[in-house]
């Protein structure tokens, strides 16, 4: 495979081979195709079949060929100059290790309008919590212009434009006409072919220079077995920044996007949703704070498709006239952030919005399995990173907001059990999920025996379903140790669970991940890391300026589990704790100055209990021995 094919939108001429290599390469194979298709054109459509036909020759044309067939994109080649689309776009911060972000509510929303002119000259302005991006390309340079860093040119060329690569069929059957056929894989419980593109070792030297060197970037495309649409895209980059004299650091970033909601536009299959997700971690010698870790959440629709647009003039993709002053950055970080793709910016806006290095790290210890210890003196009463849960549920009979946790007020319509729209647009896909289900039974087992963590399992199986949420989302998370006996007591919630998706006709390879080891392996992550959520409403601002450890809170609300949290451990009298205000978005917050290095734990448990009481509490919840210093000291 050679470099990222720049996003390129030129007709494959069938009946001109041109001097394009991959354009020939195309056409033998769409050949080929055609010949095995009349071959087997009785089984043709069918997904056993197309693997057959894989296996004969593991090529990606036949799956690009078959995706240019699915999307009828196929019919716009040589025809189409330009296209427009608009659309909308909501950003949130969901992790942040060691940053102060704006006090819960991380939501950014906004919207963008792009143009792509054949065959790869594009411009794209995007409009988010008050701030403009522009990004273009000629052709030959790629440039942006953002509120922070002004105007730069793009290292390397011309790049595929993601959100491009999104929403256009014509640029994915381009930019993946060169990938490499990596094998079959179940996404979102889709059974998918993947392709891979990487760029090779002349494009990272280019996008390369003295301080931050590009050492591997590849994108993944998983195309449906059954549709043959494409149906998720992962990007993921690594790059090494030194700064003269200093120690490197390694940035890596992975970009996972689900495309949905394909809809026709002048016959063509086109995606008008999806979400992404970006997981940025920094890690190297020099960050005495281990690896920060930034996660990012973007969903987006498409507003508006047209093709051909009268009017659209080349003068529109003029690189900016501050190009020529200003191309060559001169501080660190301006080179840094020219190397991700255009736009890529808007994420790290947000992940570098926090003048302070990262607080805290996590770190294996030999006592207590991994710990997490502060990078930093923290003061007390302060805010050390908030989070937001991974799954979580509402307890039944509470007004709470099926997603958030938040009440709702009195008056809500009982069938509408969210708080907003946007938690409603945001849950949508396993909301859907679980609206098809039957669950009179699976609720009435659980609900008369009190067990609450099975309704967790069951919101992670229909975000998993849905396609929001991965099957092995909770597998970093410790487990807990279950006996056979307790083992085969879940053998019923399971049986139920499961029954109620297959009656309810999803798929069984939709259904294919639900195993009883999955729901076993599920629940023993959440026994030991649920958190019990107690919302302490508007008292927040008297709790900001009182570090107080035990707060009086409503009843609980429901139950959640976060990835970060649980990497804190227990103390009877912990420097940290964790709140929550209005909703299941938590925050970590020190009960009292704590020094550089310390380890930060918080209570589990009523640490107004004795110690006999509290030591049986967590032997017995959590399968744990404290041993934290009050415990040791008999107190
Ligand atoms: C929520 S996890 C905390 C993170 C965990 N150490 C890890 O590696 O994932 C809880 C588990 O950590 C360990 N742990 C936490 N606090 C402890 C304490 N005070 N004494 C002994 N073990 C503790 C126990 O194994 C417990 O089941």
């Amino acid at each position: 495979m050679g470099r990222l094919a720049p996003l390129s939108e030129e007709p494959i001429n069938e009946e001109n081979e041109g001097n394009n290599n991959n354009s020939k390469k195309c056409l033998q194979s769409w050949r080929n195709w055609n010949w095995i298709k009349t071959h087997f054109s009785l089984v043709f459509n069918k997904k056993s079949n197309l693997k057959i036909l894989l296996s004969v020759s593991s090529s990606a044309q036949y799956i690009i060929q078959h995706f240019r067939a699915a999307t009828g994109c196929k019919k716009l080649e040589g025809t189409v100059k330009n296209v427009f689309t608009t659309g909308k776009v909501a950003m949130d911060v969901v992790d942040e290790l060691g940053s102060t972000t704006n006090g819960g509510n991380n939501s950014e929303k906004g919207c963008f309008v792009m143009w792509q002119m054949v065959p790869d000259k594009w411009q794209i302005e995007l409009v988010l919590g008050g701030q403009k991006v522009l990004a273009g390309s000629n052709g030959a340079i790629a440039w942006r212009h953002t509120p922070w860093l002004g105007v730069h040119a793009a290292k390397g060329g011309v790049r595929p434009l993601r959100r491009a690569l999104q929403a256009n069929p014509l640029a994915v059957s381009g930019v993946f006409c060169g990938a490499q056929y990596m094998g079959e894989k179940q996404i979102s419980g889709m059974e998918c072919f993947v392709l891979k593109l990487s760029a090779d070792q002349k494009d990272l030297v280019e996008r390369s220079d003295n301080t931050a060197e590009m050492i591997k970037h590849a994108i993944f495309g998983y195309f449906s077995q059954r549709s043959g649409l494409l149906v998720f895209l992962e990007d993921s980059y690594l790059t090494r920044i030194q700064a003269p004299g200093s120690h490197p650091t390694y940035w890596e970033t992975t970009m996972s996007t689900k495309i949905e909601d394909y809809r026709v536009v002048d016959g063509v299959m086109i995606a008008h949703a999806g979400s992404s997700t970006a997981l940025i971690t920094r890690f190297g010698d020099n960050l005495k704070a281990g690896p920060a870790i930034t996660r990012l959440e973007e969903s987006w629709t498409i507003d508006d498709v047209a093709f051909n647009v009268p009017g659209l003039s080349l003068d529109c993709f003029i690189p900016p006239q501050e190009l020529h002053t200003d191309s060559v950055s001169s501080s660190f970080s301006r080179r840094f952030f020219v190397k991700p793709f255009p736009l890529f910016s808007f994420y790290f806006s947000f992940s570098t919005a926090s003048p302070s290095p990262p607080p805290i790290r996590v770190a294996l210890t030999e006592s207590v399995g991994r710990a997490v210890f502060a990078t930093r003196p923290i003061g007390a009463a302060d805010l050390i990173h908030t989070a937001s849960p991974a799954v979580c549920h509402p307890y039944s009979g509470r007004a709470s907001c099926y997603s958030c946790l938040a009440a709702l007020p009195h008056s809500h319509p009982p069938r509408a059990p969210f708080c907003s729209q946007h938690c409603q647009q945001r849950s949508k896909g396993y909301y859907d999920v679980e609206m098809k289900a039957n669950w009179v039974a699976f609720d009435d087992y659980c609900g008369s025996r009190g067990l609450k963590y099975p309704f967790l399992v069951k919101r992670l199986a229909c975000m998993v379903i849905a396609g929001d949420a991965r099957s092995d989302t909770l597998d970093i998370l410790q487990p807990a140790n279950f006996t056979p006996e307790m083992v085969s007591e879940m053998e019923e919630e399971f049986v139920l669970l499961r029954n109620a998706f297959a009656e309810a006709l999803i798929g069984d390879d939709r259904i294919a991940f639900l195993t009883k080891q999955w729901y076993i392996n599920a629940l023993a992550r959440i026994r030991i890391n649920a958190f019990r959520i107690e919302l302490v409403g508007g008292r927040y601002e008297d709790l900001l300026s009182l570090a107080v450890a035990s707060v009086e809170a409503e009843a609980a609300v429901g139950n959640a589990v976060y990835i970060l949290p649980s990497f804190y451990n227990h103390d009877c009298d912990p420097n940290a704790h964790i709140i929550w205000i209005d909703n299941a978005h938590a925050k970590l917050k020190a009960l009292r100055d704590i020094d550089e290095g310390e380890e930060l734990r918080i209570c589990y448990i009523d640490a107004s209990l004795d110690r006999d009481a509290r030591r049986e509490l967590l032997l017995r919840g959590f399968g744990f021995q404290c041993n934290c210093s009050k415990c040791l000291h008999g107190d």
